[in-house]
């Protein structure tokens, strides 16, 4: 809403300090101008988009994006508040983004609620909204989802049913025998041994009372008989030994890591329970998004296993591409993973040195903290936002 301040013929104190307060924020409509055609000529020149002088579906926010820290969960908490947004483009390294909306109404009354007004440009400053003609295609986005998966790395989809999900949800939650604990961003339980988060292995001396429940056994000949399907035969589907459940409620999640090399055997498994959820895989400034469906089973084995971090960001939301153009929302649920190891007794024999705890011969904490600092300052397409914790 804009505030007609010149009808107020003697302005009072609280008025003048008002207007001091707007007048720091929004900008002369020459100046508005003049940054709208800058912005629009780049984008011209980006993506070949370009205004329209008549509303649209499609909403250029001209001086806020990615590159200044614009996050889409600020962005379309604003939005949403005004009208319904269909999809959001935020682009790598960009100081602009997109919206496009579910109707011309949606995008007139964000328009008018946010062009000039709307404080979410880089230091608070408002940013310029324009109608545009369309938006980027996606295939012409360097976007993270048509990057190839890491070697190695392989989603078994429909891997259990929904009454093998039901059962396993509660054998696990009802073995009150298993070693747990509250991390910073979700609940964990421990089954065959501890994963001790504070030296990131386990005490391969001190197996737990609490070995992985029974109702787990269907699993094994399930893991071989996919094996024999998927032409994985050439891995290791020995009996797991050590279970980490993991409790993540929407806004969890796990800052990226590598399972210590020395811990743990390859492939290591994950079952994915309840919900899907994005997860990414980095390496060095590498980072490419998975989608771990509900009821999937993710292996990661070789290259994947041992020269890739993995994490999930603690947000609410997951972007993930749809069929036709750019990238739609997705709520997070609560979900449940169940990750399978097996443990490895001795030194570690990878071809794999920079994530190796053994090859780097620094404490495995050590190491882990190192790369999750440095992993702060490499690019993202989809968010800036992604906080790490130096605690798995
Ligand atoms: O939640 C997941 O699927 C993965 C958990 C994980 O990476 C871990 O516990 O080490
Ligand atoms: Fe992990």
């Amino acid at each position: 809403m804009r505030l007609n301040l010149t009808a107020v013929s003697s302005p009072s104190p609280i008025h003048c300090q008002l207007e001091k307060m707007i007048a720091t924020h929004v900008s002369k409509p020459k100046k508005v101008d003049k940054k709208k055609r800058r912005c629009l000529a780049i984008i011209k020149a980006d993506y070949n988009v370009t205004e329209s002088e008549t509303p649209t579906i499609f909403l250029a926010i001209l001086n806020a994006g990615l590159c200044n820290g614009l996050t889409e969960e600020t962005l379309l908490a604003k939005a949403t508040a005004h009208g319904k947004v269909s999809q959001v483009l935020m682009l790598a390294s960009k100081s602009y983004c997109f919206l496009k909306c579910a109707s011309i109404a949606d995008a007139e009354s964000i328009f008018l609620a946010m062009h000039n007004v709307s404080t979410i440009g880089q230091h608070g400053a408002v940013c310029y909204l324009s109608y545009v003609t369309g938006i980027p295609q996606l295939e012409a986005v360097e976007n993270d989802w048509n990057k190839p998966l890491p070697k190695g790395l392989i989603l078994l989809t429909d891997f259990i049913t929904e009454e093998e999900e039901s059962a396993l949800l509660k054998a696990i939650g009802n073995d009150s025998r298993s070693n747990e604990g509250n991390m910073k961003n979700r609940r964990v339980k421990h089954f065959g041994y501890e994963f001790v988060y504070g030296s990131n292995n386990v005490d391969s001396t001190k197996p737990l009372e609490c070995r992985i429940p029974t109702a787990c056994d269907f699993l094994w000949p399930r893991f071989r008989q996919a094996a024999a399907e998927n032409d994985l035969q050439g891995l290791d589907w020995t009996q797991p030994d050590q279970l980490t459940v993991n409790e993540y409620e929407p806004g969890h999640g796990i800052p990226p890591h590598v399972d210590t090399h020395s811990a743990f055997l390859d492939p290591i498994l994950s079952l994915s329970l309840e919900s899907d959820v994005v997860m990414e895989f980095r390496r060095g400034s590498e980072c490419t998004p998975l989608l771990l469906l509900r009821r999937s089973l993710l292996v990661m084995s070789g290259e994947a296993r041992f020269d890739w971090m993995h994490g999930i960001r603690p947000r609410h939301l997951d972007w993930l591409p749809t069929a036709t153009v750019s990238l739609t929302m997705e709520p997070r649920r609560k979900r449940t993973s169940l990750t399978f190891r097996r443990l490895r007794r001795g030194p570690c024999h990878c071809q794999f040195p920079t994530l190796c705890d053994t090859h780097q011969s620094t404490a495995p904490k050590l190491l882990m903290d190192t790369l999750a600092k440095q992993a702060r300052y490499t690019s993202y397409t989809l968010a800036k936002s992604f906080r790490l914790f130096t605690q798995l």
